[in-house]
């Protein structure tokens, strides 16, 4: 059983939206008022869209946070499914328009032969992060930390000291570029985003054991040197 997390619940997406992006807005500007900048590594997929426009419209000092992505697909930037075409859609946007952003996908053709240059181009983004928005996938991963990848490359996102590495899910679309745990986990606050009854389901399943590579939200949930919060909401 993993000792469960600080755990917001909402009756809509929408208001879970306005409290998280005015919290996270908040952090970050603190981090800007005590070291000079800030850092917010965002996920992908479908559900952070409508936190990205609440977060775009905050009235903080935006040109001297530095953004990037938990993962990424590897596909190009402008493709319906790249994770950085969703934050530029809907967070590079409004009053957040001069964040600087650094996406993870580059010109290389797979995330194995691109992942040491994205490492090189992410050596002096500010760390740790300051803030980390995670989302989780029914099937218990979070970031692109995939039950269904190929065992030893999710042994090596779960375990590396590096800061990147490429993961091949087998059940899921595209090769995948990830952050590893520990620089995830190398973050003052991490936030977990869920909405829905299933993703509830799935998450109270995580909580049940500690068998990380069945569930890699696990790798979050089961460990207490880093803050996390979930918001959830129906
Ligand atoms: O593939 C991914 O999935 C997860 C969850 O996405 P969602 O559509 O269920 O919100 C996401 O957190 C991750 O960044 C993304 O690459």
């Amino acid at each position: 059983m993993i000792k469960e997390a600080v755990f917001k619940s909402f009756d809509s997406p929408e208001s879970l939206e306005q409290q998280l992006a005015e919290r996270i807005a908040t952090q970050l500007q603190d981090a800007i008022d005590t070291r000079g900048t800030a850092s917010l590594v965002v996920s992908g997929g479908r559900t952070p869209t409508g936190l990205f426009n609440k977060l775009s419209e905050k009235a903080i000092d935006w040109s001297e946070v530095f953004i990037t992505l938990a993962d990424e697909r590897w596909v190009a930037a402008d493709d319906a499914d790249s994770n950085e075409n969703t934050v530029r859609q809907c967070l590079l946007k409004n009053r957040a328009v001069n964040a600087k952003f650094r996406g993870l996908k580059n010109m290389f053709a797979t995330a194995v032969a691109g992942v040491d240059m994205t490492t090189e181009q992410l050596a002096n983004f500010p760390r740790p992060f300051d803030v980390v928005i995670l989302g989780m996938g029914n099937d218990g991963h979070t970031c692109s930390w995939f039950p269904c990848a190929e065992p030893a490359q999710l042994d090596t996102a779960l375990n590396t000291d590096a800061l990147l590495c490429a993961v091949q899910p087998q059940t899921a679309p595209y090769e995948r570029i990830t952050f590893s745990r520990r620089a995830i986990l190398n973050s003052r606050q991490i936030y977990l985003h869920l909405v829905g009854e299933q993703k509830l389901d799935v998450y109270k399943k995580a909580l049940e054991s500690d068998d990380i590579k069945a569930m890699p939200i696990r790798a979050v949930l089961a460990q207490h040197t880093t803050p996390v919060d979930v918001f959830w909401s129906a």
